[in-house]
């Protein structure tokens, strides 16, 4: 067993932190140069490679990818479940291969984990799931009981705890592998797609979820994902993994805003609403000679830049309509689509015309025909 105290696996995030030398960091990672090579039968796979990158304490962290793209073997790296054949991994600041069998056991009640498939025991009811790793810990039954109702408490599962898996929804059953997860007071939760196995309604309220537990126990949560909706819908920051090295990095509105790699933008292409079908049907290439014609013109948001609706009614004086809007506010920035359509008279003599000077490094104006 460890040589960690056993009450250590029963207290939360926030109290893990006290007793320690001040200024001590809880629940950052840091992935120095990492490499990671499996050796099969069948050959070598270089499943990662020169990964550097950090992840701040209390944050919530995307890593999103293909599949193959080494997601799974990343996450692996934090809770030891995996080595890497090259580079360290630093959870608040210490090499995590130099722990020892006793601090191994101790660390990996730091990280909890919550699986695509929930990976409840169906012969025990809600409570003695939730209550496993406390008991395997070796904790109290008075300190079981009480840790057990909070975390079911903050999971919204009160009342089902002497529920069997199998009378509960989907979205319950990851409501229990979360509570599970929490229930030792770690610092860092994992989450290996959580939500894949859901429906879109349940995986919104548990992505609402995750992202209340981050802020009212102020863990890092770590989840790998393959859909950048997942993304946008609760990470401060994201990874794009490809072939197993960093395609990009950095905090989701900016990495959303502008995508610089191309996988990152193949990612992001089921987010893009397209073209609505009418307006797809009744566009021309140029417009006609002689007659009013109106520009649809696609206005792009990411970073700083706001829709200044007065500014775009000062270029397009003679005539501007809104006709779709797609607009998220992500990390406190506006990113997305307008499509207007401004009339242009019929000076434009069958030419297309030249768009005003709108483009800023936030703003990306492109005429898509006319109508
Ligand atoms: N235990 C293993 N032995 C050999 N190769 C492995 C092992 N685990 C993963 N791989 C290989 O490493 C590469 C990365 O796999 P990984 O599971 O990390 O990717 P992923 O992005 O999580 O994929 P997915 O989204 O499909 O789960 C793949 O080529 C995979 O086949």
């Amino acid at each position: 067993m460890t040589a960690e105290p056993r009450e250590a696996a029963a207290r939360p995030a926030r109290k893990l932190r006290e007793g320690v030398a001040a200024p001590r960091r809880a629940g950052s990672v840091r992935f120095e140069k990492i490499g990671k090579t499996y050796r099969a039968a069948a050959g070598e796979v270089k499943a990662l490679s020169g990964i550097d990158v950090d992840i701040p304490e209390g944050s919530i962290f995307g890593i999103i990818g293909r599949s193959g793209a080494g997601k799974s073997s990343l996450l692996r790296l934090v809770n030891r479940l995996e080595a890497p054949t090259e580079g360290r991994v630093l959870v608040d600041g210490e090499d995590i291969a130099a722990l020892g069998t006793d601090a191994l056991v101790a660390f990996r009640r730091r990280v909890g984990m919550v699986f695509q498939h929930f990976n409840l025991l169906s012969a025990k009811t809600v409570r003695e799931n939730v209550a496993l790793p406390l008991v395997v810990a070796g904790v109290g039954r008075a300190e079981i009981d009480r840790r057990v109702a909070e975390v079911l408490a903050l999971v919204g599962l009160e009342g089902k705890e002497t529920s069997y898996p199998s009378r509960l929804s989907g979205g319950q059953k990851q409501r229990v592998g979360i509570a599970r997860a929490l229930v030792s007071g770690p610092e860092i939760l994992l989450c290996d797609e959580a939500t894949s196995a859901l429906d879109p309604e349940t995986t919104l309220q548990i992505l609402a979820l995750l992202k209340d537990i981050n802020r009212r126990l102020g863990l890092t949560i770590i989840l790998i994902t393959h859909e950048m909706s997942v993304i946008r819908e609760i990470c401060d920051r994201v990874l794009v993994l490809e072939r197993g090295e960093v395609a990009e990095t950095g905090p989701v509105w900016q990495v959303f805003g502008s995508p610089s790699h191309p996988a990152t933008q193949a990612l992001l292409e089921p987010l893009l609403r397209q073209l609505p079908d009418d307006l797809a049907a009744s566009l021309r290439p140029a417009p006609r000679r002689g007659e009013t014609t109106q520009a649809l013109i696609e206005l792009r948001y990411a970073g700083t830049a706001e829709p200044d609706l007065a500014l775009l009614a000062r270029h397009f004086p003679k005539g501007l309509r809104l006709l779709d809007a797609s607009l998220d506010r992500i990390g406190g920035h506006s990113q997305g689509r307008l499509l207007v359509a401004a009339t242009l008279g019929d000076e434009g003599e069958g030419e297309p015309i030249t768009l005003p000077d709108l483009q800023t490094p936030d703003l990306h104006t492109k005429v898509l025909g006319y109508v």
